[in-house]
């Protein structure tokens, strides 16, 4: 039995601490709202799990450098997002707050209401800590939700977070009714474009054929489940953006993703078209249809 501290408790949060309590671990759930306090919620935790979207991510970390945390406490990043303000990922900052703590990245395909509901799925978890990876995979692995090490926390956690623009594309894909052969050309060219950021950023090009990468995309581009999927359905159908954001139950991480993957890969001279055309799309700049018409109007090249 391993004592673990859930921090947020948004969908993903919740899920993430059903699985573990399933599995009979003591489980202290906190969110901003929470009557306990994160100083006693984290006390005596072998694991600290942060599942708060990326806009919280900068404060929860300010709040437990406060408070003392172990070096030898795990921490686990959950989140899929990016900081605007340096376009660090979610584990580059926990790991420049706690450079003494291990920190292993969870990122997979586990759209959250398919876990509750005890579906089975399949995640990834990742660290430079290999030990620490371990610990979390045994702590989390169950007859309902297999769990894999991987070597490339980089990869793990960029391919989780850069779906999220493509579901948006994807959701559009299918809002216009462009078919299977459009869903699938945009799927693999998709992933194409992950890739190549992925590898500019530092990651390992096969961990993007893994669960967090090829494994997230397929399951976020092909689930109604997917807030990300479900902002390019809806604004194919004529919405805005605010309209769609008014009604969203919880968050769409890649409407906040797209402009700072946008601008991390213009710094870097990295080619991506369809992050360009999610990130006019969600700007009001153009509308669906002249956004699938821009790339299927590039320039010819190779695969
Ligand atoms: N839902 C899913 O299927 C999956 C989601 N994820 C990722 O997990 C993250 C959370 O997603 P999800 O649970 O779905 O989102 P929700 O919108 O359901 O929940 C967001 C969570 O973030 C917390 N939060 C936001 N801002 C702050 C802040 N400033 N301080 C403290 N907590 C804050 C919220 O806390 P409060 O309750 O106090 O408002 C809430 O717990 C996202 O990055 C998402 O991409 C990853 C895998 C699957
Ligand atoms: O990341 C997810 C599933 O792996 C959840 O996707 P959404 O955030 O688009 O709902």
């Amino acid at each position: 039995m391993t004592k673990i501290a859930i921090i947020g408790a948004g969908v993903w949060g919740s899920a993430l601490s059903y699985l573990a309590s399933q599995n009979g671990h003591e489980i202290r759930l906190w969110s901003r709202s929470s009557s306990e306090r994160l100083e006693d919620i984290l006390q005596g935790a072998s694991i600290i799990l942060s599942a708060v979207s990326m806009s919280g991510v900068n404060s929860v970390v300010t709040k437990l450098q406060r408070l003392s945390i172990h070096p030898e406490q795990i921490l686990i990043t959950a989140t899929k997002g990016l900081d605007p303000a340096t376009t660090r990922t979610p584990s580059q900052i926990w790991q420049e707050a706690f450079p003494a703590n291990p920190v292993v990245v969870l990122s997979g395909p586990n759209l959250s209401k398919e876990i509750k509901q005890g579906l089975p799925a399949a995640t990834a978890v990742s660290s430079t800590n290999a030990k620490a990876a371990q610990f979390v995979q045994q702590a989390f692995a169950s007859p309902k939700f297999r769990v894999y090490t991987n070597p490339d926390p980089l990869g793990v956690e960029l391919g989780g977070t850069l779906k999220n623009v493509m579901a948006i594309a994807s959701g559009t894909c299918d809002g216009l009714q462009l078919g299977t052969n459009a869903k699938a050309a945009l799927l693999t060219r998709g992933l194409a474009e992950i890739i190549r950021v992925g590898t500019d950023w530092g990651a390992q090009a096969e961990t993007f054929y893994g669960l967090s990468g090829l494994g997230d995309l397929l399951a976020t581009c092909n689930s109604e489940l997917s807030r990300n999927y479900q902002v390019g359905y809806q604004l194919a159908q004529g919405k805005t953006l605010s309209e769609i954001l008014a009604q969203l139950e919880g968050t769409a991480e890649g409407v906040n993703t797209t402009p700072v993957l946008l601008e991390r890969a213009n710094r870097q001279g990295v080619s991506v078209p369809i992050t360009y055309q999610v990130y006019r799309l969600l700007k009001s700049e153009i509308t669906p249809q002249a956004a699938v018409e821009a790339l299927m109007l590039r320039d010819t090249k190779p695969e």
